[in-house]
């Protein structure tokens, strides 16, 4: 979880790369999300396992809204009801947190699959006991932010139980792995490029919802791939915000100082250096995960050989050769315009920039992904 990044003081790109022209912008903007009390009502319990998958139908994309107050007060017909259970009915739903019921595994808990008796899943975190010093406080601090936020391309805190030795987080389920897995083809068929882009542009509208509309600026501080959650219809959640932290309130401050979280291979080389924490720590992470959505390539790979090693130096060196289409998936057979890729690796490299001064916010790094979707489905209609 925690680690620092070995050699990821990459070559000065701002100095090569024409991405990095582009105008700056800043963002101290910080729209009032009304803080829902999310009083925990209903929902109750159904113990038998079986059941096809509750995977959401796909969403129509969001557009980010001209008016935050607008989009923070509007109603979502996919929001799901609160769940109220009791550690019992937890208990009894998982069969005492049976093996058979376990979904996966992170550092900090165990993951569960649950019904209720309307037919509905849900995901059970329950903390490791080993961790419990920690946990408190990101428990805490998980069902804190996760209580205020709503958007359709963040995983939906569902309730909790906070009672003597255990800490449950219950969140709604999301039935298609994650995106890592597909990466690595754990699930099946490849992700076409379309996909790839649909998927990028999801988490980039959820981080721009937590870094722009919610009460606080929200930092979620562990972009990466095993944290991005798919649904059938491979719309993507972000998932995972045991790290996350409120940004800085104050108009005139743009970040924060705390201790270095966060996952070796995506953390911001400022922030680990400084302990300065801002937004632009999330859009570093996520120029990562943009590289990793295209190569299928983890951001360090340590098997391979040194001047392949660091994914985002391999993909840099390949862009300044201009052999773009090197940084593609190979399970990728689709060939894709050679224009859509240079946009998309330049964006990758902007929003990845060693100084944050140089990194774009996550709002403009959505309306360049918008413009490469648009490029890329005029350069397949050429094709076809
Ligand atoms: N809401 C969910 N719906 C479906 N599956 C989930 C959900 N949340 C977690 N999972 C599954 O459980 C696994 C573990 O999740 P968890 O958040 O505990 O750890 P992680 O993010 O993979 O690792 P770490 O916390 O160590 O970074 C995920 O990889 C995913 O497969």
């Amino acid at each position: 979880m925690l680690g620092i990044v070995p050699g990821m003081c990459f070559v000065c790109f701002s100095f090569l790369c024409p991405c990095f022209y582009s105008k700056k912008k800043d963002v101290s903007e910080v729209a009032v999300l009304p803080r829902d009390a999310n009083k925990l009502s209903s929902g109750s319990v159904n113990s038998s396992h079986n059941g096809s998958s509750s995977g959401r139908g796909p969403g129509s994309s969001l557009r980010v809204p001209p008016s935050p107050s607008r989009f923070s007060l509007s109603s979502q017909s996919s929001r799901m009801e609160p769940v109220n259970l009791s550690l019992n009915q937890i208990s009894k739903m998982t069969h005492n947190f049976s093996s058979s019921y376990k979904i996966g595994e992170g550092y900090f808990g165990t993951v569960f699959k649950g019904e209720l008796a309307d037919g509905r899943f849900i995901a059970i975190k329950r903390a490791k006991k080993q961790h419990f010093a920690t946990l408190r406080a990101e428990f805490r601090n998980e069902v804190a932010l996760l209580t205020k936020i709503e958007h359709k391309n963040l995983v939906q805190l569902l309730g909790y139980v906070d009672q003597g030795k255990e800490r449950i987080i219950m969140s709604e389920y999301v039935s298609n792995g994650t995106l890592r897995e597909h990466l690595d083809g754990l699930r099946g068929k490849t992700l076409d490029f379309s996909q790839r882009l649909e998927i990028a542009i999801d988490v980039a509208h959820g981080l721009t919802y937590l870094h722009l509309y919610a009460e606080k600026p929200i930092i979620h501080r562990d972009v990466k791939s095993s944290n991005i959650l798919l649904t059938e219809s491979f719309r993507a959640k972000v998932a995972d915000f045991g790290f996350a932290r409120t940004g800085p309130t104050e108009p005139d401050q743009s970040q924060i100082e705390t201790d270095v979280r966060g996952t070796a291979g995506y953390l911001d080389p400022e922030y680990l250096r400084s302990n300065q924490l801002t937004i632009k720590s999330d859009v570093f992470s996520f120029g990562i995960l943009l590289l990793e959505i295209l190569s299928a390539r983890r951001p360090v790979e340590v098997n391979r050989s040194v001047d392949e090693r660091i994914t985002i130096r391999w993909a840099f060196d390949n862009y300044n050769k201009g052999q773009v289409t090197e940084v593609k998936d190979p399970l990728l057979k689709e060939e894709i315009d050679e224009g859509v890729l240079t946009k998309y690796l330049c964006l990758a490299f902007q929003c990845a920039a060693p100084t944050r001064t140089d990194r774009p916010v996550m709002k403009e790094v959505v309306e360049q992904l918008w413009k490469i979707r648009k490029e890329y489905t005029r350069s397949r209609r050429r094709v076809l």
